[in-house]
């Protein structure tokens, strides 16, 4: 690990244990540093560590690295000089979020991503929509998209020099910083069209990391397109070491998933891609369509990055492709690694295995683990178990999201994570008569869901 990681985490530590807990301290201590960003009202909190970028090989980060090292360090000296007064309830509160929403939308060549587009720029929803279009080499804007360009879409902006996710982010911060001071106020969401070949999460932490742009727009989700005829090829193919599967991340990162194509497919392979992807990806709503065509509430106004959400998307895995979830739990293979000796608390652990007639061919090692645990947290032990694998691990670890009960707390603590950018806040009380259970479920690379569920279950009173 960098220096400069290490360096980070020792204060990180260092704080969290040198400050007793308490309640009204608890914002502050938990991820102290990475608790507060300088002129955001947000209880936001960010702390991006360098190894986290160098994943994507043939992106060149190291401006950009630089530029976000020192960001830590400002995080980090911001959080020593907390201004709330101990008695202050400032933290209680998610406060609202005026920001102009931007949706990504992503999936690999040919999934669909423009007819989606299509779709919802000639939908009626009262909405105006400026896009920002990526497209590799010297495209112009094709010609479906002039079409929706007639049919009432804001501004169209084409980014045609490379991939959003490597060489044009520069481009793309401009451009939305461009778009908000010429005109703001004139629309009302951005949605981002990748290339197919793009890895979602450079684009994602440009979100977090660019001042230009999250003074002024949040991410409200990530939407990702999947061709059932197709998607299963470029699932399995093996990428040399080191080079990320780009339609394992596009799934892995999503709020929402759109299976598209079905009809091109029988029933038995859309259920069996279905497990597949929730495998890889059990936070995001999955739905299956043909031509892009589902309710436009399902891609504007998702909320993926809000905390105020979070128990929605924990809860997804229950609530998921209603229409056709009985397949899926019946198919589905449940690593259930429960523990018996703690009958309220259990993780699932989702991954490839050869239970696919394809998988034995490639095992990407992404999947998500959820464990589900009745309890009250001691919150020191929870912020060490939280800061050091949020240290070690958030190359690993692409997005994580959660829902506590702290002992001595009377809201639930709610977070959300990508790698190791944090955000989390106190969020409505516990009911009284609700039982205190805590929610966490990760996606990642190699998770061990036993090491998980024991290193949370020892923050456990
Ligand atoms: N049969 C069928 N064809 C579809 C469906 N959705 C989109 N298509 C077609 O698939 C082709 C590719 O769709 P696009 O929307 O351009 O896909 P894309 O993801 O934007 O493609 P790239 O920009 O090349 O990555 C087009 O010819 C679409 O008309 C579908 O549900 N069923």
């Amino acid at each position: 690990m960098a220096t400069l990681s290490i360096d980070i985490g020792t204060t990180f530590l260092g704080l969290a244990k040198s400050q007793p807990a308490s309640l009204n301290r608890f914002g502050r201590i938990f991820f102290p540093q990475l608790w507060r960003r300088n002129n955001v009202s947000q209880s936001s909190s960010y702390s991006v560590a360098p190894a986290a970028y160098s994943r994507v090989e043939s992106c060149n980060y190291t401006s950009w690295r630089r530029k976000r090292s020192s960001r830590r360090f400002s995080a980090s000296a911001a959080t020593t000089s907390t201004p709330q007064s101990e008695d202050s309830d400032i933290l209680t509160k998610i406060p609202p979020d005026n920001r102009i929403p931007a949706t990504i939308i992503t999936g690999f060549l040919g999934s669909g991503k423009t007819t989606l587009l299509n779709h919802i720029l000639t939908a009626d929803h009262g909405k105006r929509i400026a896009v920002i279009e990526n497209e590799y080499g010297e495209v112009d804007i094709d010609g479906s998209l002039v079409a929706a360009k007639a049919a009432g879409a804001e501004d169209i902006i084409m980014l045609n020099n490379g991939c959003l996710c490597c060489t044009v982010r520069g481009d793309l911060v401009r451009m939305i910083a461009d778009l908000v001071k010429r005109k703001k106020g004139k629309f009302d969401h951005i949605v981002i069209e990748t290339t197919g070949l793009a890895n979602p999460a450079p684009i994602i932490q440009t979100f977090y990391a660019e001042d230009q742009v999250f003074n002024d727009v949040k991410l409200d989700g990530v939407v990702t397109l999947v061709d059932a005829k197709h998607v299963g090829l470029h699932l399995d193919e093996v990428k040399p070491e080191g080079v990320v599967n780009e339609a394992v991340e596009q799934i892995a990162y999503a709020d929402r998933i759109i299976v598209n194509k079905t009809d091109l497919v029988g029933e038995k392979d859309i259920a069996s891609l279905v497990d597949r992807i929730r495998n890889i990806n059990r936070m995001a709503q999955l739905k299956r369509t043909e031509f892009g065509k589902v309710d436009l509430d399902y891609v504007l106004g998702i909320g993926g990055f809000d905390l105020e959400r979070i128990d929605t998307a924990i809860d997804a895995e229950s609530s998921e492709d209603h229409d056709h979830d009985h397949h899926h739990h019946q198919e589905h293979e449940h690593d259930h690694d429960h523990d018996h000796d703690h009958e309220h608390c259990h993780d699932h652990k989702h991954e490839h295995h050869d239970h696919h007639a394809h998988d034995h061919t490639h095992d990407p090692g992404v999947s998500s683990v959820s464990i589900v645990c009745e309890g009250s947290l001691d919150l020191e032990k929870a912020n060490v178990w939280l800061g050091t694998l949020l240290l070690d691990r958030s190359e690993d670890i692409y997005r994580m999201k959660g829902l506590l009960s702290v002992e001595g707390m009377n809201e639930r603590f709610v977070f959300q994570g990508v790698h190791d950018i944090f955000q989390g806040s106190p969020d409505r009380p516990w009911f009284p008569d609700e039982p205190r259970v805590n929610k966490i479920v990760f996606i990642g690379k190699n998770l061990d869901s036993e090491e998980l569920e024991k290193g949370f279950k020892a923050c456990l009173l």
